[in-house]
């Protein structure tokens, strides 16, 4: 069953995910004002609006009141995180629960998450898990969160020891962006978007790199078309994979490209993303595209013009595109072996063949991993 809304949103794409759960992608402007929208992906009568205590002053107030004119019988309430990956947690994950119980949420409850990566995995885990699962709808409103965590259903939250390493897979009924939002992400955060944007052309599409090389200035000064062309098609390459591979039994894989340096660098330095002298996910998974496509060269896969033109395509998109200094190798690969890909073999890295052909490569050795991690 398609829960595709009936009408088209203006000046907006659809883009339909299939598999066992369909669901629709809808990207336009103004969306989080459109309450009959929202609303149509709700099945019960109650819902619970998570956000963070960035985005909540921003843009709760709109989707309440306008999830109330469309659905006056609504028992609807707000449960706001602190911003920040370091928040991406069993403590907040356990304090959202709490928040379900105080709704008095039953099995056709719906978690609303609004907001970035952080808050739609961590609010989609906690709706696949209550009750053993409910459903979720994503209102993402980072560039991020448009283009990736808000489409294919991982959810899961950090420990300590490494990135999303509780969670479930759990597709979301609905996917609802709103580009006006991203009017007051700030551009760091833009820019960290624009890394996951990078990496669909680096493991599927090398003219897509080509098009993001002509078209960088106008997505760094946030050009409306060409930032909804880029969320349209990342959106596209993504609802393809996770359509045929839901459950990353084969090439969903791929889009784990730069992920198994870019987790190790996030965990090592303990999350603290922004403000902070410390890499947020984007910009870890950069540093770590890079890596890979290092890695690919060293190991005699790619040539080595294709990781130099990647690394200047993500330095030109303002990203960081080295691994900080205080970071030590021997610790970074360690912190590898709790990689969701590792398995009684050894580790699995996403490297590439060159531009636009990913693929997962078993049996790298420790010593060209270190390599690659200790070369300047
Ligand atoms: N589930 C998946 O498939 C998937 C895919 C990619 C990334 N992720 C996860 O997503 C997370 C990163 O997501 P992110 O980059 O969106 O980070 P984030 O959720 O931390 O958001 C970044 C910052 O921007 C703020 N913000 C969000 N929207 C805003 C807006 N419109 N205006 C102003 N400020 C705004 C947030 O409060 C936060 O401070 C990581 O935890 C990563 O592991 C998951
Ligand atoms: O959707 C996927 O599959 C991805 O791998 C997308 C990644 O960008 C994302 O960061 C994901 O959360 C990483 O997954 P993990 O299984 O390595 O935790
Ligand atoms: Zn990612």
């Amino acid at each position: 069953m398609s829960l595709s809304h009936p009408h088209p949103p203006v000046g907006g794409r659809v883009i339909e995910v299939g598999g066992e759960a369909p669901y629709a992608i809808t990207v336009g402007q103004g969306l989080l004002h459109d309450g009959d929208r929202i609303a149509h992906a709700l099945r019960g009568r109650h819902a619970l609006l998570v956000s963070d205590s960035h985005v909540a002053p921003l843009y709760a107030q709109i989707v309440e009141q306008a999830l109330h004119a469309a659905r006056p019988d609504l028992v609807l309430a707000r449960w706001v995180m602190p911003a920040g990956e370091q928040y991406k947690t069993l403590v907040q994950y356990g304090a959202c629960l709490d928040a379900l119980a105080q709704l008095g949420a039953t099995r056709d409850a719906c978690v609303i998450a609004l907001g970035g990566g952080v808050v739609g995995d961590l609010a989609g885990f906690a709706a696949a898990s209550w009750m053993r699962g409910i459903d979720c709808v994503q209102l993402p409103t980072t560039l991020l969160a448009m283009v990736d965590s808000s489409v294919g259903g991982k959810t899961a939250v950090d420990l300590p020891q490494g990135k999303n390493l509780v969670g479930a897979f759990h597709p979301p009924r609905a996917v609802i962006a709103d580009t006006t939002a991203l009017h007051t992400l700030p551009d760091r955060e833009l820019r960290a978007g624009l890394a996951e944007v990078a990496k669909y052309g680096a493991i599927f599409d090398r003219q897509f790199l080509a098009w993001l090389e002509r078209h960088s200035r106008d997505l760094l000064a946030r050009d409306d078309a060409a930032m909804a062309e880029a969320i349209a098609r990342s959106c596209e390459f993504k609802a393809d994979v996770v359509s045929r591979d839901p459950y990353e039994r084969g090439h969903r894989a791929l889009l784990n490209f730069g992920h198994t340096f870019g987790h190790a660098i996030e965990a090592e330095q303990g999350y603290a993303g922004v403000g902070r002298d410390a890499l947020n996910h984007g910009e870890a998974v950069a540093v770590g595209m890079v890596l890979a496509a290092r890695l690919s060269t060293l190991l005699g896969l790619a040539p080595a013009e294709d990781a130099t033109a990647l690394e200047s395509l993500l330095a030109t998109l303002g990203l960081p595109v080295r691994l900080p200094e205080r970071l030590a190798p021997a610790a970074l690969l360690a912190r590898m072996y709790l990689d969701k890909k590792a398995d009684a073999q050894g580790l699995r890295f996403v490297l590439w063949g060159g531009a636009g052909e990913g693929r997962v490569v078993a049996g790298v050795p420790d010593d060209a991993v270190l390599a690659v991690l200790r070369t300047p």
